[in-house]
């Protein structure tokens, strides 16, 4: 597993532009050397953000959308188009204006979907997915995504792990439900620390004064089950892509040498 490292931006607004550069880079890459490339999304403002800022930049046309595939670190288990889904928010940011291939969508089951309000269901089934789409290669039960992104919590949450959650602990499954999450709404469906790793990249976005302690414990030693964004890393890679005030508790030791 990699090692983290940093990226600090001015504010939440150029860390928004600089990751969606970062991203689209990364994804016209995986799809020179590759072919394809597989994204996985997060919920969230920051992540939302990202997204916004690739559906603003011109270089959006460097990638061949019909060659994606996206998937989802969590989701929070509602009605199909609930404005509060992940996926509706994320569509609205983005995926409604490019051209993607709808069966390499791969949105997380709604409540009202055909596992109906059962979130353990909808997380077999998404499980199940996951390695129908894994090559036999990859001897893993989830595809080798190139890029994993999270949202970070103010309490270290991470996708719908949240801190001494059952959740975080599961070290078999991939995909689980999520019951009493302290951030509404209460049921979610979430990749498990398991699956999160075995991406290549994994990268976290925080902005915000509120992320500040979060951050700083996360990258200070802290333990997955107390800060779940402490356990999650990439294979090759882990970054943390960061605004001044999110950055503003970490340890100096710990604070990059250069940041814009
Ligand atoms: O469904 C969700 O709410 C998320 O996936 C969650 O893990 C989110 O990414 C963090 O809470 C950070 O959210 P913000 O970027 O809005 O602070």
């Amino acid at each position: 597993m990699s090692t983290p490292q940093l990226v600090v931006h001015r504010d939440k607004e150029l860390m928004a532009e600089a990751a969606a550069a970062r991203l689209i880079t990364k994804i016209v890459d995986a799809q020179a050397s590759r072919g394809s490339a597989s994204v996985v999304l997060t919920g969230g403002r920051n992540g939302n953000g990202l997204l916004t800022a690739i559906a603003g930049s011109p270089a959006r046309d460097a990638v061949d959308w019909s060659r994606i595939d996206l998937w989802w670190g969590d989701e929070r288990f509602l009605p199909e188009g609930d404005p509060e889904r992940n996926v509706t928010q994320a569509r609205e940011a983005l995926l409604d204006s490019v051209p993607l291939d709808p069966k390499r969508v791969h949105a997380m089951p709604a409540s009202d979907g055909p596992h109906g309000s059962d979130a353990e269901a909808a997380a077999a089934a998404y499980a199940r997915e996951l390695a129908e789409a894994s090559v036999p290669e990859n001897h893993a039960a989830v595809p080798s995504f190139d890029v994993l992104l999270l949202g970070v919590g103010p309490d270290t949450h991470v996708a719908s792990l949240f801190p001494e959650h059952p959740g975080v602990r599961e070290t078999d499954r991939t995909v689980i439900g999520v019951h009493g999450s302290p951030k509404p709404p209460p049921t979610r469906v979430s990749l498990t620390l398991p699956a999160i790793r075995s991406a290549r990249e994994v990268w976290l976005l925080a902005a915000g004064e509120d992320k500040a302690n979060a951050v700083a414990m996360a990258l200070s030693g802290a333990g997955e089950i107390q800060a779940p964004a402490a356990g999650a890393r990439g294979r090759s890679r882990t970054l943390w892509l960061l605004d001044t005030a999110a950055a503003s508790r970490l340890p100096r030791s710990l604070y990059p040498p250069a940041s814009a």
